[in-house]
């Protein structure tokens, strides 16, 4: 590292220590050995991949760890960690200032910054999101003193939180007809439904996935973040640690709303000012309870009723973290507010990339694969974007990676072992495809999605052994127009038809 009187220089620069840009410092620190490599981070820890291992072509499996940064520079000598906030970015000056003070100049930059919880309501101390280790621990508190709260949002967190949360009342408030759309339909849905009113089994099933802990988590003392400090995204088994228990001391009560979004969200004192003053609830607007309970907050639902419950989950997805710091430097933006990039992971201003979550893929993509802000993909981006700057210093030319040529996620919900592949849920296809379903009540859910006579998609719930052969069908588009409903069928071997 050369000093200059305007600050500190190196070649390569990435900020954010959560999976996108630890990758992307550690693949940048192999490639160029005798480069510092200068990694910021807001977060006192950072998230480390290890024990990869390749299931298949596309699926992997790999722990996470978070560790305090000093291991990483242990393993990369080259890797010099900048525990500090970028405050400001001046893209067209090459330069980065952290909020320690400091300012950085970089020949390139690459910027995994990370996405923030997309509330339903901003400010408001009774609604809480889940991101970082932070935030899991302040919801962690709150529902030990909680006997009802309301879940909002049906992807990812909620699908997790409705199944794991015990001894606590969870009114679920979705928008679709059907639990958790953001990986399921109805038909899968409904396979998983009745494990919400089984008792939960204490035993986590084996599966193959991503494991998440914490480095020396039960013995010493977690670093924490100033509390508007923005940490690493949670990922896998990330409430294995914790005891998600309310004061009650039932299981699971689940009670889901269904087609509903929150209209309006009414403090006690407020909610009983509103009671009384009979013009402001319409006659069609209903509180659900007797009168004489009172609850800290009440949610009222464009279905008409009202729920008062101890706090909110707003499960509703992220937004890509490009404010305050980005702002001044007019990046191009997708539609979901992430910076997009090209398919070297070239943001639209110069020397600057971006990878995981707060970034856009804006390339033409191939038909199986599509964007979702997953650990996975953040950890593909990260080091895919890494083999791009280097590239591009040596002036050499770099083909997209496999990884973005089918998407593949494993992951569990409900204690089920969840692998979804391409077009799983036929995004995109319109009326223009056919499903194919194989159900064994309590066991297995397996559903294809065919086009053409090909597959392009497909969801494996349970240990159903069928990703890898699923995989290849995709991946090379054979016409199985020949094999009909066999397919599916249990009796035939199909691994050993297509080898
Ligand atoms: C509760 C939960 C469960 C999840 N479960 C799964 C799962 O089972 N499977 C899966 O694949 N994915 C899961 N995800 C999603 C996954 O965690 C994220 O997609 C992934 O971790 C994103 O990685 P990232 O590196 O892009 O961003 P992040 O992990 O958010 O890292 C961003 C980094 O940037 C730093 N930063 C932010 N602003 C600044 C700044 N101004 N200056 C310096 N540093 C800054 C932060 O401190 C952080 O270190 C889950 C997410 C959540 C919240
Ligand atoms: N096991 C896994 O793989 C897990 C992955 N994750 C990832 O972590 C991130 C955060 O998870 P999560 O917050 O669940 O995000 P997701 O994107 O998974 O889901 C958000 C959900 O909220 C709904 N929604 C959005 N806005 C509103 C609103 N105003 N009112 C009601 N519902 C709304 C969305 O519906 P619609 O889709 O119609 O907009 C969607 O159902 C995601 O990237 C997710 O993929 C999280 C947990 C587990």
């Amino acid at each position: 590292m050369a000093a200059t009187p305007s600050g500190a220089r190196s070649r390569f620069v990435v900020v954010g220590g959560g999976i996108a840009g630890v990758t992307c410092a550690e693949k940048l620190a192999m490639e160029f050995p005798s480069e510092d490599i200068f990694l910021m981070t807001a977060s006192p820890v950072i998230k480390a991949v290890t024990n990869v291992r390749q299931v298949s072509k596309t699926l992997e499996e790999f722990d996470v760890e978070e560790q305090p940064s000093s291991l990483l520079e242990k393993r990369y000598p080259n890797i010099k960690v900048i525990q500090s906030g970028v405050e400001q970015l001046r893209g067209d000056e090459h330069k980065i200032f952290t909020e320690d003070g400091k300012e950085y100049v970089y020949e390139k930059l690459c910027l995994c910054a990370g996405a923030k919880p997309k509330l339903i309501s901003e400010g408001n101390p009774y609604v809480l999101g889940i991101r970082d280790t932070d935030s899991a621990q302040a919801f962690q508190k709150n529902l030990a003193q909680a006997e009802r709260i309301v879940v909002v949002g049906n992807g990812g967190i909620a699908l997790e939180l409705v199944y794991e949360i015990q001894g606590c009342e969870v009114i679920w408030a979705i928008k679709d007809k059907a639990i958790g759309n953001t990986f399921f339909d109805a038909g899968a849905a409904e396979f998983l439904i009745p494990k919400l009113s089984a008792e939960k089994q204490e035993t986590p099933i084996e599966c193959k996935r991503t494991k998440y802990t914490m480095e020396g988590s039960e013995e010493k003392e977690r670093p924490v973040a100033a509390s508007d400090k923005l940490g690493s995204a949670l990922g896998p088994d990330w409430h294995e640690g914790l005891s998600l228990k309310g004061t009650k001391e039932f299981s699971h009560k689940v009670h889901i709303e269904v087609l509903c979004e929150v209209k309006k969200i009414h403090l006690q004192q407020e909610f009983l000012q509103l009671q009384q003053t009979s013009l402001a609830f319409p006659k069609e607007v209903k509180n659900v309870e007797p009168d004489e309970v009172l609850w800290p907050v009440y949610v009222e639902l464009t279905n008409g009723k009202i729920y008062g419950c101890n706090f909110i989950v707003s499960a509703t997805g992220v937004v890509p973290n490009v404010t305050p710091f980005l702002a001044g430097n007019n990046f191009a933006l997708g539609e979901d507010g992430g910076l997009k990039v090209d398919k070297h992971m070239h943001t639209s201003l110069p020397d600057i990339y971006a990878a995981g979550d707060i970034c856009t893929a804006s390339w033409e993509p191939s038909p199986v694969w599509h964007q979702m802000r997953l650990w996975t993909q953040a950890r593909q981006m990260g080091w895919y974007a890494a083999k791009c700057m280097a590239a591009d210093t040596l002036g050499e030319s770099i083909d997209l990676d496999f990884s973005f040529e089918l998407f593949a996620h494993v992951t569990k919900f409900f204690n089920y072992k969840v692998v979804v592949l391409g077009k799983y849920n036929a995004q995109g296809l319109g009326l223009d495809h056919e499903l194919m379903l194989r159900c064994t009540k309590g066991q297995e859910y397996v559903k294809v999605v065919m086009q053409s006579g090909r597959m392009v998609g497909a969801v494996l719930i349970g240990d159903t052994d069928l990703e890898e052969t699923f995989e290849n069908l995709i991946l090379n588009q054979m016409d199985l127009s020949a094999y009909g409903e066999d397919l599916l069928n249990p009796d035939v071997d199909i691994e050993d038809y297509f080898d």
